[in-house]
């Protein structure tokens, strides 16, 4: 493995290249490679592609995390919503702890970055090649996240009867979010990514955690399976009807607003409290930086359906629209 340099110190701890286990060092050199978004390479792993220390970080989860009945799981491939998904199951399942949600000034959301309320495995607790994390001690219903594959996911997720939302998005905007996403992260001294070759792999599947097309599918395919242990969301359906759909996960998660709470105005405040303009505007999420090492500013940039049109050429937007009707049409699926 390379040699950290000066300009890997910038890079965010859960993207360096160097301190990978030696277990994944040798599956490293078995797997196929490509040129990384920001690392210098992606490995493929289970059919889909891995930052190596993302990789280290699944296989420890595989090898490590005990699913238990009650837990709960968000899914999302990378710019899909997922901060504002934590921030709403956070809210939801934790709402009779932190009561009152429309005055409550010491909800955790008001000082804490969703990412750090609900931890990711691969980038968060399993990301130490030397630590395993005592998951035992974290009261129920324990809430991660995660964008592992459904394929990837550890065994005794399947096993369980453990929840997993999974959210996706229209993936011109995934891709677009995605790219704006990686050139903050590159540093000064590291050229930026142009929006030509990051579309170019993209498309061919070639990104961290992607082909997002396969991801989506896995899960799509699971939910319509067993509907009790998947739930499937669309960012833009949520944003277009966030009050019918933080209910519909409430429902999922077996913690339903009654009548009382939704006229007491429960489910408006957490959609309140959660909302891009609030989240986005909070001092801790302009200032400070989540636990792995990323200013928390960059998980909020627009928050709105469509930026591709400012972004994508003619030719672009046709060419991935063919590529998700080929891929998920006759699935039923489309964006
Ligand atoms: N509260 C809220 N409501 C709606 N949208 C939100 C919210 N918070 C973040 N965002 C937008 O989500 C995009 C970031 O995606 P993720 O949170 O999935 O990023 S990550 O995978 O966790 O790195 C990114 O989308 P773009 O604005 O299109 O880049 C964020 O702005």
């Amino acid at each position: 493995m390379e040699k950290l340099s000066d300009e890997n110190t910038l890079v965010p701890k859960y993207l360096q290249e160097y301190d990978i286990s030696e277990e994944c060092k040798e599956l490293l050199t078995t797997l196929p490679s490509e040129k990384g978004w920001i690392t210098k390479h992606l490995y493929q792993y289970q059919g889909f592609w891995f930052a190596p220390k993302g990789l280290q970080g699944a296989l420890s989860c595989q090898k490590h995390f005990q699913a238990l009945d009650t837990d709960i799981l968000l899914v999302t491939s990378p710019k899909s919503g997922t901060t504002w998904l934590k921030a709403l199951s956070f809210a939801l399942i934790n709402r009779n702890k932190y009561p009152n949600i429309h005055s409550n000034s010491n909800h955790p959301l008001l000082t804490t970055n969703p990412h750090n309320l609900v931890p990711f495995w691969e980038t968060g607790l399993y990301y130490n090649k030397d630590f395993v994390p005592d998951l035992k001690t974290i009261s129920p219903p324990r809430i991660f996240s995660t964008h592992l594959s459904y394929e990837s996911l550890p065994k005794s997720v399947k096993d369980s009867t453990c929840k997993v939302v999974y959210l996706c998005r229209d993936p011109k905007d995934v891709f677009v979010s995605f790219w704006h996403f990686i050139n903050k992260l590159k540093t000064k001294s590291s050229e930026t990514l142009s929006l030509e070759e990051a579309f170019e792999s993209f498309c061919r599947g070639v990104c961290p955690f992607g082909p997002f097309w396969e991801h989506v599918l896995g899960y799509w395919k699971k939910s319509l399976e067993s509907s009790k242990k998947v739930m499937f969301l669309k960012y833009e359906e949520m944003k277009m009807k966030p009050y019918f759909y933080l209910k519909e996960i409430a429902k999922f998660l077996e913690c339903p607003f009654s009548q009382e709470e939704e006229s007491k105005g429960v489910v408006d405040g957490i959609l309140n409290l959660c909302s891009f303009d609030k989240l986005s505007n909070l001092e801790v999420n302009k200032t400070e930086k989540v636990s792995f090492n990323v200013e928390n500013k960059y998980f909020f940039r627009l928050g709105q359906i469509g930026d591709w049109k400012n972004h994508l050429t003619t030719e672009m937007i046709e060419h991935i629209n063919s590529i998700t009707k080929q891929k998920l049409a006759n699935h039923g699926l489309s964006f």
